[in-house]
């Protein structure tokens, strides 16, 4: 199967980043992905929440899922929106970061709302509390297609490999780790946390990410670490995308996830054990 990453620099306008996810969405059909993949936020990286308040809207009342799934059905292929934050009905106002699988019908297939919140102080200025904003998920959610079984994350997920190891044991051949990395963790630690998840679980990972430095009318700057990354089940790294904003085509050859596996059975050998 053919899979792009589309690699965007969103700013905080929902209409703006829309227009540049459709046209990446059509030039990676026409480039022949089946699969299509957009980072974790394409709608909307912000750093204030009175501007989040004025442009997220709920689920139902999005334009830019609707947008997106006129997309995916005219370009005919299934798109994996990494996610979009949206407000909910909670009472504490938080919104959630929600991914979406859309079918070439245009159809939701599956969602999945980011269960780990990066709540880190990278350094003396740069610091994350997105439990502030953003209320966790609870559900880890694999999604079927033709193509392949696809286990869904989002960004700081990658750092529990539980996750990764349920969905793997759930039948994901293809974990999706759609991202908006941090400056000051990037260069250490993002390729190595996702080649070891591919390895671990002998699956692909597809990781489509926020690059650069974010066009924000409000609130302090913010930059992301960009390097979307296609790695396959052996470890192997296949697609690594800089820091320009573009779309990635990188083929898949589904056979390498039972071959890992035969090779590797790590995934099937896990043993109850006690504390320590
Ligand atoms: O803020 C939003 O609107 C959406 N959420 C994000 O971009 C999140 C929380 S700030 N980013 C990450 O999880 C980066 C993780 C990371 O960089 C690491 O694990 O090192």
């Amino acid at each position: 199967m053919r899979a792009a990453l589309c690699q965007m620099c969103s700013s905080d306008d929902p209409g703006e980043n829309l227009a540049a996810a459709r046209a990446m969405i059509a030039e990676a059909a026409a480039g022949g992905a089946q699969l299509v993949c957009t980072p974790e936020v394409t709608n909307c990286v912000s750093t204030s929440r009175t501007q989040q308040e004025e442009v997220l809207r709920l689920e139902e009342d999005d334009p830019v899922l609707a947008g997106l799934r006129e997309a995916a059905r005219e370009a005919g292929v299934w798109l994996a929106i990494g996610s979009l934050a949206l407000k909910t009905r909670d009472a504490d106002g938080r919104f959630a970061n929600r991914s979406f699988l859309i079918s070439p019908e245009g159809e939701i297939a599956a969602r999945y709302d980011k269960i780990h919140m990066f709540d880190v102080q990278v350094s003396e200025t740069e610091t994350y509390r997105e439990s502030a904003g953003y209320r966790p998920g609870g559900q880890a959610v694999v999604a079927q297609t033709p193509l392949a079984t696809l286990g869904l994350t989002i960004c700081y997920d990658v750092r529990f490999p539980h996750l990764h190891r349920a969905l793997g044991k759930a039948g994901a051949e293809v974990l999706l780790v759609p991202s908006a990395f941090s400056p000051g963790t990037g260069p250490g630690h993002w390729e190595v946390l996702l080649r070891a998840r591919a390895i671990e679980t002998g699956a692909f990972v597809l990781a489509a990410a926020q690059t650069g430095e974010h066009s924000l009318s409000q609130g302090r700057p913010r930059r992301s670490y960009g390097h979307s990354l296609a790695v396959a089940p052996w470890g192997e790294v296949l697609l690594d995308a800089g820091e320009e904003a573009g779309v990635f085509l990188v083929d898949l050859d589904l056979g390498k996830v039972a071959e890992a596996r035969g090779r590797l059975p790590a995934l099937s050998h896990d043993r109850g054990f006690d504390g320590p």
